[in-house]
């Protein structure tokens, strides 16, 4: 079904803008591009010419290694290399002719049975020039945040920060010592320090070089990960691993083979921060060394003779329900038939947990009860997720009810997935910080997604509590997001190394950044929209809905699409005046639907259900869906209302345009309340577009925000960009003069809603008559003043609904 012909149906054909007809080669042309095609996406956003930096600068072409690498895929050691040409030779195909031996190779070894553990062989390392050209042409940038030992980055942030003040100061100060001493003694000195402490601060903030994955197969063959995790891997159809997971996985699974350090195996890995497009697969990313580190704990548990039992070994943490619950989807697509359990965490579910009244005697408990209830455990959860959905607030649990909880068996979990509140609730009993009680022992892995709004204020203290609770010395952080501010970074190298300082345990913090840091995915186009007024957007939005009345230039936006505004009211308000905007014989009002926080979980897993289906073609929400969410087949979305920052755009935007996906349209409308703000989503855009520009090097180069807009645009002072990112644009908030969204005059409105309150306060009063009558036994009709109270409460009844 064309949806977009549907929509257009009964507007005046625009012989200009006309719609080319079902089938036609334009119409295929066209769909064919588009996220909802269905088409599998080649995932890599980046794939530059590189040329060797020692061939450029030295004059000589790049080695590589002799394709006949000996039957053990041992190194030869470079001598059997020979020069050639590189120019044109696409070093990512997956895999290259020798990796296919190897494999091949394994195959054959293997016999075609399937072995439970890959034996791991030794990582082949790549030579460094050879490395340098995989991760430059995929914008691949690692640097070592802070080591092993000596300070962190926070430190030397503030050293680099506070160097232009304190340089200025000491360089005065230098200058006056340096006439004082006419020997030039001191003068010495202070050179030497300078420079030392120069070497310092840049031999900590190392650029690295490490072991790119080019192909899937690499995970079982060189990093010898379990064999039923490699085939799940494989059952999913992915063909070539997306730059964030050529980047990321040799590093998690195997930080010293990857940095060619055997220190760092010993150190127990490493600390990571990733900052990668948005529908990069940062998701698989964290999952599969997660999954590995519990089946690799398991093989260890084996071999010691001892019984195997699942152990909560990783949390996920994520800022909603809506993501946590799709981390879990594809975490179980990952684990399936490797016994490993990836769960949803829920009120009432009980972890293994230490301190607080369960003290270490929840471990006992959980070995006898496990042992017992078996599969009897998995109902048990099932029931309890029944139970949470029947419940309707977050309150408090009476004494009576905690008890009958910590009678229940505790849950079988290896690795957790979570929202921040409600692993809190559990882990302090009452949800207070200030009462967090019990920790989780046996936590070693610990998973920020969305890291920087994790971090960020509004959750801040509830995730430190979180991580404060994991008390294993080896716990290792990983935080993952499309954005991340410095300061965010400065704040997870600060914590860590406090924790490094407490364990006397420390590890290298290592930041992947993806392409330009903070900006929106290059396959995506964007459309800033002028539209003076409230009025204009919803004019604009219903443009878009119904494009062949359309003027505008550019590829058009078809559904499903979603779009953000700043409340829940907003949202609401949207809904209900778009309800009727799709034809009846297209779906009608049942197309569109809203989804907000204030929803509850049942309602919102059947909306994003229905979304994900196709049923909804237009979905109307709030920032709840601005980040994670992945809608493969989403083409566009609509910023009706400005995100309230640079890095919401980016997230919002990303909505779209998944996994590589061409075709996806992200629009944004503002209006004059809006100009003061605009300027990050602009500087966001123009971002995006130079980097996307410079992809397509060859290809048609549009940008949507002109050098006169961008300087036309005033600048977004410091204080209100803050308060826009807590409070939105000010006249939006509920009973701000902008806030409501209609196309309705105020007397319409006005007699729209006596209408209503007229028929509500009929039903209610031919409801409670009838009540009167069956309560009396059908005698007398009740007095006037009696009459009259009634009245009265309903009244109030009215206005309270
Ligand atoms: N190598 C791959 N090839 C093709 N598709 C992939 C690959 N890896 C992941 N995907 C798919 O890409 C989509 C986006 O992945 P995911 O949700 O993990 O992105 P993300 O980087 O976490 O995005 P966001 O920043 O928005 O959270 C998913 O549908 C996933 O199945």
């Amino acid at each position: 079904m064309d949806i977009l012909k549907i929509l257009s149906r009964g507007t005046k054909p625009n012989p200009k803008n006309q719609q080319p007809a079902k089938g036609s080669a334009a119409t295929t042309a066209a769909t064919k591009l588009l996220p909802s095609a269905g088409a599998i996406p080649h995932p890599q956003l980046f794939n530059d010419p590189v040329f060797s930096s020692s061939s450029s600068s030295r004059g000589k072409k790049r080695k590589r290694k002799n394709k006949g690498a000996d039957k053990d895929g041992e190194e030869d050691g470079g001598q059997n290399d020979e020069e050639e040409d590189l120019s044109d030779v696409d070093f990512f195909a997956p895999p290259k002719p020798k990796n296919e031996t190897v494999q091949q190779q394994h195959i054959e070894e293997d016999g075609g049975q399937e072995k439970k553990r890959n034996k791991k062989r030794k990582v082949k390392m790549l030579d460094e020039d050879e490395r340098k050209q995989i991760l430059r042409s995929h914008r691949l940038k690692f640097t070592l945040l802070s080591a092993l030992a000596g300070p962190t980055v926070a430190e030397l942030e503030v050293e680099v920060e506070e160097g232009g003040k304190k340089k200025e100061e000491e360089e005065k100060r230098s200058r006056k010592k340096q006439k004082k001493s006419s020997e030039g003694g001191n003068k010495e000195e202070e050179e030497k320090k300078k420079e030392k402490d120069t070497k310092k601060s840049s031999s900590k903030l190392a650029q690295l070089w490490p072991q790119p994955l080019t192909a899937f197969g690499q995970l079982k063959y060189d990093y010898g990960i379990d064999q039923t995790l490699a085939d799940n891997i494989t059952r999913q159809g992915f063909k070539v691993p997306t730059e964030v997971q050529m980047g990321a996985l040799p590093l998690l699974l195997q930080p010293g083979s990857a940095l060619g350090d055997k220190e760092m195996e010993k150190k127990g890995g490493v600390d990571f921060l990733a900052v990668a497009p948005t529908g990069s697969g940062k998701t698989i990313t964290f999952l599969i060394p997660a999954i590995e580190g519990v089946l690799k704990a398991r093989g260890e548990v084996e071999k010691e003779g001892e019984e195997v039992k699942n152990e909560l070994r990783a949390i996920v943490v994520a800022p909603t329900r809506e993501l946590a619950s799709q981390i879990v989807n594809e975490g179980r697509k990952l684990a399936i038939e490797t016994g490993v359990r990836v769960v949803l965490m829920k009120r009432g579910l009980r972890l293994q947990a230490e301190g607080g009244e369960e003290k270490a005697g929840v471990k006992e408990d959980s070995d006898s009860e496990e042992e017992e209830e078996g599969e009897k455990e998995e109902e048990q959860q099932d029931e309890d997720e029944e139970e949470e959905e029947k419940e309707d607030s977050d309150e408090e649990e009476g004494d009576a009810k905690r008890k009958d909880q910590e009678k229940k068996p505790l849950a079988r979990v290896d690795i957790l997935v979570t929202t921040p509140k409600i692993l809190l609730n559990f882990l302090s009993d009452d949800g207070k910080l200030t009462n967090s009680k019990k920790t989780l022992p046996t936590v070693r892995s610990l998973i920020l997604d969305e890291a920087d709004v994790l971090l960020d204020p509004i959750f801040r203290k509830q995730t430190m509590a979180i991580w404060k609770s994991c008390v294993h010395p080896d716990v290792a952080l990983t935080c993952w997001s499309a954005t991340m501010a410095s300061n965010i970074e400065a704040l997870v190298t600060k914590h860590l190394s406090k924790r490094a300082k407490h364990f006397n345990n420390s590890r290298p913090l290592i930041r992947l950044v993806v392409g330009l840091k903070d900006t929106a995915v290059p396959n995506v186009t964007h459309k800033l929209i002028y539209t003076a007024t409230e009025q204009g957007k919803l004019l604009a939005l219903r443009q878009l809905l119904h494009p062949a009345s359309s003027s505008d230039s550019g590829p058009p936006l078809r559904p499903p699409f979603i779009v953000f505004t700043q409340t829940i009211d907003r949202a609401k308000a949207l809904h209900k005046e778009l309800q009727f905007d799709i034809p009846l014989e297209a779906g009608g009002s049942a197309r569109i639907a809203v989804l907000h926080s204030s929803l509850s979980d049942q309602i919102r897993t059947k909306i994003m259900a229905k979304f994900r289906s196709g049923e909804v073609w237009v979905l109307i929400t709030t920032d709840v869906l601005a980040r994670g969410v992945d809608f493969a087949g989403v083409n566009g979305v609509v910023n009706y209302d400005v995100p309230t920052s640079a890095a919401g755009y980016v997230h919002r935007a990303g909505r779209t345009g998944r996994a590589g996906r061409e075709g996806g349209v992200a629009v944004t409308f503002y209006t004059k309340e809006d100009i003061p703000f605009v300027k990050s989503v602009a500087n966001v855009i123009a971002a995006s577009e130079k980097q996307a520009g410079k992809l397509h090097a060859n290809g048609e180069e549009t940008t949507t925000v002109k050098k006169w807009l961008l300087d036309a645009l005033p600048k977004v002072a410091k204080e209100d960009k803050r308060k826009l990112k807590v409070r939105g644009v000010e006249a939006r908030r509920a009973g701000g003069k902008e806030a409501s969204i209609t196309t309705q005059s105020s007397w319409e409105r006005r007699r729209e809603n006596n209408k209503r309150q007229a028929i509500e306060a009929s039903k209610r009063r031919k409801r409670l008559a009838l009540q009167g009558e069956r309560q009396q036994g059908g005698g007398g009709g009740g007095g006037g003043g009696g009459g009259g109270k009634k009245e009265n409460e309903e009244e109030w009844g009215g206005l309270d609904d």
